[in-house]
């Protein structure tokens, strides 16, 4: 028998064997945070205040806590600015908190399938990191968790090494005196006006999260308050077992060797959503397989592995349940965007629950025309996942690339040839809910291209730009019947006047007879004429 070689040595080997070591996250994110959205100085700002409100949000809705969240930038020289993130939600404990904000990869939310802003709980912590590493001061946090007990507060950084919060000092703080929790972050940052910045950011929050309250200061001092659209707290979402449709290989394996029923009927309709007894025993017939075979030692037979996932396309199992999703609602969706914009055309829809990969997901739409939308008649493109607006790599985006692949001629809006989107003064707004958003990078800037995803983006922004598109017709029929009308009255009393030296009938007679006919021919045109400059058209679903 031939030994097992391995214990041979070499010296270039023993020499890249030396070097090896293992890697802690932090520091492999402290070398690689344009990964987590921290690359250019504005860009850095957006992130950290979107790790904040991000979850203030999740945490004030958890508690059922209408947010109210405040936010100011202050500059400390020409390099670094100062944050402050303050919240009403339901403060974090303790004994947790160093890792909340001092360790990368610790959360509440990874393991849960249902929905919220954060998934991978890295964000706060990576903010926290950033800001160390380029001021060199610590985060201070403050938090309270019942307005009868003190508020603790704690400075700490974390120690990249060991990705372990380092304390530098702690204390009560006897001058916060609400509950919630606040942030305060110093950083290499640049304060930006537009279409990127911390003030568009929370705009479009602000529309997609008609229940909180935002607040934000900027460096000159200037207070914009978004007020709340609806004092409904969007129901929870509860948390469910993955949906079978979509799920992965190694996913279902790892499931089976965790299995606590000896039966495979037993253990899938315990552990999926919408697999009931009888939905589970055609599973199994369809891959045959015996309902009764223990699934951790089916888990080692990768054929039948791969033929129960066959089962799970073929047999027909109930959509996944909508609850574990907090759609905004096409009602709420539509008054944010009126709030804020005058707008001649707005038609919403929203899409049935879907899943893909074993997460739930659905897709809510809005188009926008006319009034103060992109007047310079450059489509507006607004995404949103789990109530976050996206704000960079649109291109990258599933989003953007399903409306690319409609034909926009098809919906009487202008598309030159050879252009992937159309012209005109148009928004069109998509808002992705999941369970598990397939971000393609962990800065979640852009949603991938999955295929069941973008094909429901696809039809979401079609059943609205159905509307438009009869809106548009509409407006053009109008339009070339005002000309008319026009050219009409403009002959009208030269007409009547010719009648009267052909007909000897007086010429007010028969212009008023004209005038009639003309108002009777066009009566609908005439009175859409007389509507103020821009009346809101509301397309409904
Ligand atoms: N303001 C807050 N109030 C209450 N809990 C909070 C607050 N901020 C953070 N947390 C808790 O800290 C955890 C870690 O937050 P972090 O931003 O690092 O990750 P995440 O939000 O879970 O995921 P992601 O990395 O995708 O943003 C959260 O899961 C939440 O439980």
């Amino acid at each position: 028998m031939t030994a097992v070689p391995g214990n041979e040595k070499s010296p270039i080997a023993m020499e890249l064997a030396r070097k090896q070591k293992s890697i802690s996250v932090a520091e492999f994110f402290e070398k690689n945070r344009h990964m987590l959205g921290f690359d250019s100085l504005p860009r850095c700002l957006i992130t950290c205040i979107k790790e904040a409100v991000d979850n203030s949000l999740d945490a004030c809705e958890e508690a059922s806590i209408l947010p109210d969240i405040y936010i100011r930038v202050r500059k400390v020289d020409d390099r670094l600015v100062s944050i402050i993130i303050e919240d009403n939600g339901p403060g974090i404990q303790k004994d947790v908190l160093p890792r909340v904000f001092g360790k990368l990869l610790y959360g509440s939310r990874f393991h849960a399938i249902r929905q919220s802003r954060g998934q991978q709980g890295i964000g706060i912590s990576a903010a926290v990191l950033y800001g160390q590493l380029t001021s060199g001061k610590p985060a201070r946090i403050t938090s309270k968790i019942d307005p009868r007990l003190p508020a603790y507060m704690y400075e700490l950084k974390i120690d990249t090494e060991t990705n372990e919060p380092r304390i530098i000092s702690e204390r009560v703080d006897e001058f916060f005196t609400s509950r919630g929790t606040r942030i305060e972050l110093e950083m290499e940052a640049a304060y930006v006006r537009g279409k990127q910045s911390v003030l568009e950011y929370l705009r479009n929050t602000a529309i997609v999260n008609p229940h909180a309250r935002i607040t934000f200061v900027d460096p000159l001092g200037e207070k914009t308050t978004f007020e709340r659209a609806s004092d409904v707290l969007p129901k929870q979402p509860v948390e469910i077992k993955p949906h079978p449709r979509g799920i992965e290989l190694g996913t279902l394996i790892k499931m089976m060797q965790s299995a606590e029923h000896g039966k495979l009927s037993t253990f899938l309709n315990s552990e999926f959503a919408k697999v009931g007894g009888y939905t589970a025993e055609n599973i199994c017939k369809e891959a045959s397989i015996d309902p009764s075979a223990d699934p951790v030692e089916l888990a080692k037979d990768i054929d039948a592995v791969k033929r129960l996932m066959a089962a799970f396309q073929k047999i027909k199992v109930m959509a996944p349940p909508k609850d574990c999703l907090s759609p905004i609602t096409e009602d709420l969706l539509k008054k944010g965007v009126v709030q804020n914009h005058r707008v001649d055309f707005i038609a919403t829809s929203s899409r049935p629950v879907n899943a893909s990969r074993g997460n739930p997901f659905l897709v809510e739409a809005l188009i926008a025309y006319g009034g103060d939308i992109q007047p310079e008649g450059r489509i507006d493109i607004v995404r949103f996942a789990n109530r976050v607006p996206l704000m960079y790599q649109q291109g990258a985006c599933a989003i953007t690339h399903a409306i690319e692949r409609i034909n926009w001629k098809h919906y009487n809006l202008e598309q030159s040839k050879g252009a992937k989107l159309p012209s005109g003064p148009i928004m069109i707004m998509v808002h992705v809910a999941s369970t598990n958003v397939p971000f393609t990078s962990e800065s979640k800037d852009a949603i991938a291209d999955v295929p069941e995803l973008i094909d429901e983006v696809e039809l979401a922004v079609r059943q609205a730009a159905r509307e438009l598109s009869r809106f548009l017709s509409e407006q053009k029929k109008a339009g070339e019947a005002r000309k008319k009308i026009k050219l009409f009255e403009a002959y009208t009393k030269e007409v009547a006047q010719a009648l009267e030296d052909l007909t000897g009938k007086p010429a007010s007679v028969v212009e008023a007879k004209l005038t009639d006919a003309l108002n009777k021919k066009y009566a609908k045109f005439i009175e859409d004429a007389a509507l103020p400059e821009t009346p809101v058209k509301d397309g409904g679903a």
